[in-house]
C-alpha cells in the first residue's frame, strides 16, 4: 500500500531539491559515466510513462529534463546534481518497452541494467515508473526479474495519477504492491504520483532522500 512518510524527512527533502540543481552529464556510453563520488537514484519505466516529467516536478523545474509525447525521447543515460557542492544525483533513463522500439533497443536495456545499475557502486537505488491506468506490464516484470536478479534495490511508482479517478488508482496501487511483495529487490511500498497535479512528490522526494542517506 501506499506509505506516510516521517514529516521532519518530507521537509530535510523539500529543502534538499529546493537547492541548486545542474544538468551534469549525458552519457552516450558507459564509457562516459560520471565519476563515483555522488549517491544516484535512477528512473527507469517504460518509453512514454513520464520519467522526465517526473524529474522535473521533484526538482520544481520545467524543461530540465527534456519531455515529449513521442516515445523514446531520452535515449541516453542523463545526470543531475542536486545540490551545490551536489547532495545526490538523479538519472535519467532511456525509456524501454515501446511498440517501435528497435531491436537493439531491448539489448541496450539488458546491458543498462547489467552494466550499469549492477556495476555501480554509488547507484542506491532504481525507481520503476509504472503507468496509472495500465499498472505492471510483461516488459516491467523483465525489467524487475533482472533487477531482483542483480539485487539492485528498487521502488515502483506509479504515475499520471491524474489520468485515472481515486478508486481506480486505489485499485492499481494495491494491485501492485499485491505483485511485488513476492520480490526480494522491491520495496513494499508504492507511490502513486501526478508530475501535473503534484500528487505524491513530496513523498517521492523524501523516498529519494531516505535512499541517498
Ligand atoms: N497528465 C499527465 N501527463 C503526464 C504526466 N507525466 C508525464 N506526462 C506526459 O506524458 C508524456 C511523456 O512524458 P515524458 O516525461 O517525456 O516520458 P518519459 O518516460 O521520459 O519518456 P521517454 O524519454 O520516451 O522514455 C508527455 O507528453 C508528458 O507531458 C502526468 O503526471 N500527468
Ligand atoms: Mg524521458
Amino acid at each position: 500500500m501506499s506509505e506516510t512518510f516521517d514529516p521532519e524527512l518530507v521537509e530535510a527533502a523539500r529543502k534538499a531539491f529546493a537547492g541548486p540543481v545542474g544538468f551534469l552529464k549525458s552519457a552516450p556510453s558507459l564509457n562516459f559515466l560520471p565519476d563515483m563520488t555522488v549517491p544516484e537514484v535512477a528512473f527507469a519505466g517504460r518509453s512514454n510513462v513520464g520519467k522526465s516529467s517526473l524529474l522535473n516536478a521533484l526538482t520544481n523545474r520545467n524543461g530540465l529534463a527534456r519531455t515529449s509525447n513521442t516515445p523514446g525521447r531520452t535515449q541516453e543515460l542523463n545526470f543531475f546534481d542536486v545540490g551545490d557542492p551536489p547532495r545526490f544525483r538523479l538519472v535519467d533513463m532511456p525509456g524501454y518497452g515501446f511498440a517501435e522500439a528497435p531491436k537493439d533497443l531491448v539489448k541496450k536495456w539488458r546491458f543498462l541494467v547489467n552494466d550499469f545499475l549492477r556495476g555501480r557502486a554509488v547507484l542506491k537505488r532504481a525507481l520503476v515508473l509504472i503507468d496509472s491506468r495500465h499498472g505492471i506490464k510483461p516488459v516491467d516484470r523483465e525489467i524487475m526479474d533482472m533487477l531482483d536478479g542483480a539485487a539492485v534495490s528498487y521502488r515502483l511508482v506509479l504515475t499520471k495519477a491524474d489520468k485515472v479517478k481515486a478508486s481506480a488508482l486505489a485499485e492499481v496501487t494495491e494491485r501492485t504492491a499485491a505483485e511485488v511483495r513476492t520480490r526480494p529487490a522491491a520495496h513494499p511500498d508504492i507511490i502513486p504520483t501526478s508530475s501535473e497535479g503534484g500528487l505524491g512528490i513530496p513523498e517521492l522526494r523524501a523516498a529519494v532522500l531516505e535512499a541517498v542517506g
